[in-house]
């Protein structure tokens, strides 16, 4: 289905929801250990940038997998573009991930592609010819300060270099969904700055944003941005209100 046709579509159905992901009482237990995520139950809105935060080990890379797709729940409902992903058929959830931006915490760059080619990668899955793709790889390795680096192997980029270039690979084909895990963990302030201007940019797009992160900082700059605080893997502060905290009501 062509990429304009395949938006309207998702559109349409969101519409009647108003909602782009939704949990419903979803948990997620790894082996036969204790539920690393319990009773999950929010909504994100569609064109909506949300931080995900809490402290290290409450679950927010576990909630990010389900996100997108890497991991299926132990029980609950998850859906994701109006659809129910927790029934959905196999063989049609590579369709829905290409939906979906990444940035995982580890990068996961393919090692013998060159940083071109690795930002190249979602355009080409999605038959761009190879006649267009200068331009915006160019660009957009350009724009995450690597225009010098495109023919560089990961092997051969620094860790901070190498979340660049994978940053760049979860934008260019302008996902519905972007997941980002820690993405300025190992750049200087002004580089995460840069790259979170990228995700602000895409979101204004339509892009619906999720950024885990421990950055304080970082999530002071998205004065729209709302946030999923995660302790203990529950949800612990829906509203954000943590962070706005609500107004004394007259009386
Ligand atoms: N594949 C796995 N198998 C078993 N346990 C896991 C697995 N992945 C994560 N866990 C456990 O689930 C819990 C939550 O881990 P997760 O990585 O989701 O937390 P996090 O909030 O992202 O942490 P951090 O901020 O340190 O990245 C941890 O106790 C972790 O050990």
């Amino acid at each position: 289905m062509a990429r304009e046709e395949r938006r309207g579509t998702a559109e349409a159905g969101l519409s009647a929801a108003g909602t782009i992901v939704q949990f419903e009482n979803v948990g997620l237990r790894y082996g036969t250990g204790a539920e690393t995520l319990s009773d999950l139950s929010f909504t994100l809105k569609p064109g909506g940038f949300y931080f995900l935060t809490g402290p290290s080990g409450a679950g927010k890379t576990s909630l990010l997998k389900l996100l997108y797709l890497a991991q299926r729940p132990s029980r609950g409902l998850i859906r994701l573009f109006g659809e129910d992903i927790v029934t959905m058929a196999r063989k049609r959830l590579p369709g829905f991930r290409r939906r979906i931006g990444v940035v995982f915490q580890d990068f996961r760059l393919v090692p013998h592609l060159s940083a071109f080619d690795n930002v190249a990668l979602p355009l080409r899955v999605a038959g761009v010819e190879e006649g267009d793709l200068q331009n915006p790889v160019s660009e957009m390795l350009a724009w995450v300060g690597l225009g010098h680096r495109a023919t560089a192997r990961p092997a051969t980029l620094s860790g901070g270099e190498q979340q660049r270039v994978a940053i760049a690979r979860a934008v260019i084909a302008r996902p519905e969904l972007l997941v980002a895990d820690e993405p300025t963990g190992n750049v200087d302030p002004d580089m995460a700055n840069r790259l979170l201007h990228l995700f602000d940019a895409l979101n204004k797009l339509g892009t619906t944003v999720v950024v885990a992160t421990h950055d304080v900082h970082l999530i002071s700059r998205v004065a729209r941005a709302e946030i999923l605080r995660i302790d203990r893997g529950q949800i612990a502060d829906p509203t954000g209100a943590l962070r706005h905290p609500p107004r004394a009501v007259d009386a």
